[in-house]
This record gives structure tokens, C-alpha cells and sequence, in this order.
């Protein structure tokens, strides 16, 4: 059993409730997404189900053995990708995949197959400071050492954080090479798009789980009208359409204005209101729900 579950798991640092008796499993071999903005405590719930911080209540579990009394098998037998910077910069990149086998007591020969298709990338770079790498080679390499050991459970906290929009793609395409090779992730984001490419999601706030499921299913529980709005003034526009009596809510989304509207509101009112407005060049068009729709719906 490699995946991971969470019963009733609670947090506080002083006064501040990180993790408010959160519970949620996730499956051996799935890749699950964990959704929220900062400070939803992600990074405590990581710290925690990789033994670093002890939770004040509840029981985990990583691969079937417990956070508490098994800490250091569990230890053994995860990767972890922190959020900042976990390599050494002033090591290569050689040395530094080699001192992660090491501390594993394993050999990067032994398990250089899993990595293959990742560090081939790199593999140029193999004499180059790790400091001294861009962002997205910096992913890579710390990937690879995350994986060298061949872990049950893989652990990456906001892995593309700050990383460029080519290199996050490459990235969930290796994520999808590893889940064929059974390992189960757990992965941190705050990037709503990304969210479509994990089996399932959970949305975090305040340390709340606010939705869990498929994203398919979290974005058809959506189910209020929503419209792609724009104009000339697009700021305007966007504080005019949040004082409108058909409006539940308006956000900046891309070069749309997203307008959720209670049942019933249609688009010629919408477009009506704007031109009252002194609006000019407006659009208005029904639109799809993303996640992030929802998210703020919940929120
Ligand atoms: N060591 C700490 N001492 C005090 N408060 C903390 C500490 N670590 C986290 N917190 C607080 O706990 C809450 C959850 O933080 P956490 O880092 O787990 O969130 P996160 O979702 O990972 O966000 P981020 O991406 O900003 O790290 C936040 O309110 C944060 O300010």
C-alpha cells in the first residue's frame, strides 16, 4: 500500500490554525493535486506527512506506515522537493545527484533507469554549479535527486513556483512518465491550470479542504452562469459589473472579466448595463467554468 492517508490532522502555530482537522486520502499510484493560495498550509501538511513537524492532532499514514512512530522508514522510502531551493549550489550537478544516492546509501547506477528521461536534459550541464543553473534546469536536477532512491511516495511542494511556462509543461509530462512507474505524488500548487493534470484535486484554504474530487467533476459542480465580459475600460468595466444588481461576483480573468450572474440573468441585460455605463466596444459571451472559478466561488 503506497498512498497516503490523513484522519482528522490539525496544526497550529500560536494562535494560527495552519491545519484545521483536515482528512482526505490519496490512492497508491495517483497523482493527487493539492490547490490553494498561500498560506492555505500546504507547505505544513508536506512538512508533516514527511516527517519534519509532528501535527498537534490526528494520525497520518505514508505508504502504511505512521508519521509518528515510523518517521524514520517513511524517511527511507519518500522523495521529497521542497519549495525553495534544496540542492547545493556550489556542488555540480553530478556531485549533487551523487550525494543524494549516497545519503540513500544507494548508487546513481543502480537506479539511473527512473531517471533517464529527466536527467538526460541536464546531463550537458554535469560539471555546472547547481547555483548556477536557470530555474527550470534547477526543477530538473532537483527531480532527479527527489527520485534517485526510488522512492514509494513522491512529495513536491510547489515545483514549478517561479519556473517558466515551457518548463512547467516539460514538467507534468514527467510527472505522467512516473506515475507509469507507480509511484504515488502529491503535489502543491498555486497554479489553477495545473489542476487538470492530476487525478484528483483537493482546493485548501485556511486549512480546510473546500472541494475534493476529479477535476472534471469539481468544475461541473459549478453551476452558476458565467460570462466572459470585456470593454474598452477594462477596470471600469470591471467596478461597474461588481455593483450591478444581476451580479454575485466579478474577476480579473486574462483579457475577460469573469461575471457570475444569478439564474436567470441574460446576456442582453448584461450588455444593456454596460452600454448604460458609457461602455464601448463590450463583449459578452457565455463561458466555461475552470477551476479556478470555482475556487473563488467556494472561497
Ligand atoms: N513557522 C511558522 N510560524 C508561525 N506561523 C507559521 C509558520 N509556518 C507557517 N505559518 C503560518 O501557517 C499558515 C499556513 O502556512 P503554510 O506555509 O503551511 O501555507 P502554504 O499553503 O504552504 O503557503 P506558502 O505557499 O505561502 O508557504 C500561514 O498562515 C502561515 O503564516
Amino acid at each position: 500500500m503506497n498512498g497516503i492517508e490523513i484522519e482528522n490532522i490539525s496544526k497550529s502555530y500560536g494562535a494560527t490554525l495552519a491545519l484545521d482537522a483536515l482528512t482526505f486520502t490519496v490512492q497508491p499510484g495517483e497523482r493527487f493535486g493539492l490547490l490553494g493560495p498561500d498560506g492555505a498550509g500546504k507547505s505544513t501538511l508536506f512538512k508533516i506527512l514527511t516527517t519534519l513537524l509532528i501535527p498537534d492532532t490526528g494520525r497520518a499514514s505514508v505508504a502504511g506506515w505512521d508519521v509518528n512512530k515510523d518517521f524514520a522508514t517513511i524517511r527511507r522510502h519518500i522523495g521529497y522537493m521542497p519549495g525553495r531551493f534544496s540542492l547545493y549550489p556550489d556542488l555540480s550537478v553530478a556531485e549533487n545527484l551523487n550525494f543524494f544516492a549516497t545519503i540513500f546509501g544507494t548508487k546513481v547506477k543502480a537506479n539511473y533507469e527512473l531517471i533517464r528521461p529527466i536527467y538526460e536534459q541536464i546531463e550537458p550541464f554535469s560539471k555546472r554549479r547547481a547555483g548556477a543553473l536557470s530555474g527550470g534546469m534547477k526543477q530538473k536536477l532537483a527531480l532527479c535527486c527527489a527520485l534517485i532512491h526510488q522512492p514509494k511516495v513522491l512529495f513536491l511542494d510547489e515545483p514549478t513556483t517561479g519556473v517558466d511556462a515551457v518548463s512547467r509543461d516539460e514538467f507534468w509530462v514527467m510527472l505522467g512518465e512516473l506515475k507509469k512507474a507507480g509511484i504515488t505524488i502529491l503535489v502543491s500548487t498555486p497554479y489553477m491550470d495545473e489542476a487538470a493534470r492530476c487525478e484528483r484535486v483537493a482546493l485548501l484554504q485556511t486549512g480546510k479542504i473546500l472541494a475534493l474530487d476529479t477535476p472534471a467533476n469539481v468544475v461541473n459542480a459549478f453551476n452558476q452562469p458565467l460570462w466572459a465580459v470585456r470593454a474598452d475600460n477594462y477596470y471600469q468595466l470591471l467596478l461597474d459589473l461588481r455593483q450591478a444588481s444581476f451580479t454575485e461576483r466579478a474577476e480579473v480573468f486574462g483579457e475577460f472579466i469573469h461575471l457570475t450572474t444569478h439564474t436567470g440573468t441574460d446576456r442582453e441585460s448584461i450588455v444593456a448595463y454596460a452600454q448604460s455605463g458609457g461602455h464601448g466596444n463590450i463583449v459578452v459571451e457565455p463561458a466555461k467554468a475552470s477551476i479556478e472559478d470555482v475556487f473563488l466561488a467556494l472561497m
